[in-house]
């Protein structure tokens, strides 16, 4: 593949609470903000805290989940009185880190979140961007021993996608469970901490004129959504996740795999074809109807990058 040539980065930022009970990132970014973290070497940075009503009840949201609210459609409504906590501060933030889609959004966001499920780290992408899975490969090599993986959420396009990190010019997610939410565990804490290091040292490497060779990365594409199993009148869940899924994140489910267990003590197998599960079990999807997510493995080769010399 062709080399390809990128502008230096400049002004990145590191958001935590954007879900206010996922803690290992609004610590991180506490932590960033008590020590005046705000130049990296050649990189400005910006931590900053994207829900801190929701940080202070330790929620995931006030009125509705803040991590959905960055769709243009969503940005370009207008506020009134009635709008909701989280969409009034998706336009500060949009205004902030963005505007979305112009030349002065920042150039990189990375949005710290957790999960309750087995996820280990993940890098959360919305289209294959050469400068992060450049990075990502870079971080699974510093990281060999830490599950790093790549999903990519496959929106249909910039204006669909919905994420605080879609209004950067290159945007995404570091994802680490399991981790109840309300709670800080060390190995989880430190394993995002060491990401958003290596993170960061790549964007300097690259800016200092580092060429990066090509190569190749796993990626899981997301496909589709399961939701549980529910009494058609009441919509009360019938069932649970199997324990012989549960925790089984990134494993292959295969056709006639157990996925459920309903409370009257029957196993509902998976009819589907095989394809990847993860999110299992996650506390915050049960409203959003999801017991977990599917996704397609796919194998993305990538070309040599190095900084444009301006
Ligand atoms: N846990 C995050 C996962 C995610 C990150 C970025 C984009 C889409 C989804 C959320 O549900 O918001
Ligand atoms: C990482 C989560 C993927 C969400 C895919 C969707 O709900 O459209
Ligand atoms: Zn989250």
């Amino acid at each position: 593949m062709d080399h390809v040539f990128f502008p230096a980065f400049s002004r990145v930022a590191i958001s935590g609470g954007t879900h206010g009970n996922e803690l290992s990132g609004v610590h991180i970014v506490r932590e960033m903000q008590k020590h005046n973290v705000n130049q990296m070497g050649s990189l400005s940075v910006c931590p900053i805290l994207s829900n801190p009503r929701s940080i202070e009840v330790c929620r995931r949201y006030i009125d509705t989940d803040l991590n959905r609210c960055f769709t243009d459609a969503l940005l370009s409504t207008p506020l009134t009185d009635s709008s909701s906590c989280e969409l009034r501060r998706a336009h500060e933030l949009n205004a902030l880190l963005g505007p979305k889609g112009s030349d002065r959004a920042m150039d990189l966001v990375c949005d710290l979140h957790n999960t309750t499920s087995n996820m280990g780290l993940c890098f959360i992408i919305d289209f294959l961007d050469w400068i992060l899975l450049h990075m990502v490969k870079y971080v699974q090599i510093k990281m060999p021993t830490a599950p790093i993986r790549v999903i990519n959420t496959n929106v249909a396009s910039k204006s669909l996608s919905y994420s605080v990190d879609s209004v950067a010019k290159h945007g995404f997610a570091i994802e680490v469970g399991p981790q109840p939410h309300g709670v800080l565990r060390a190995d989880i804490y430190n394993m995002m901490k060491e990401a958003v290091d290596h993170t960061l040292d790549w964007l300097n490497k690259f800016n200092a004129g580092t060429t990066f060779e090509g190569d190749k990365v796993e990626v899981f594409v997301w496909e589709k959504s399961v939701d549980y199993p529910r009494d058609p009148e009441t919509s009360q869940l019938t069932a649970v996740i199997h324990p012989k899924l549960q925790d089984n994140d990134f494993k292959l489910l295969q056709h006639g795999n157990p996925i459920f267990k309903t409370f009257t003590g029957e196993t509902v197998n998976y009819e589907g074809e095989d394809l990847y599960p993860f999110f299992i079990n996650e506390c915050a999807y049960y409203e959003k109807r999801i017991a977990f997510h599917l996704a397609k493995k796919e194998t993305i080769a990538f070309p040599p990058i190095s900084v444009k010399k301006e």
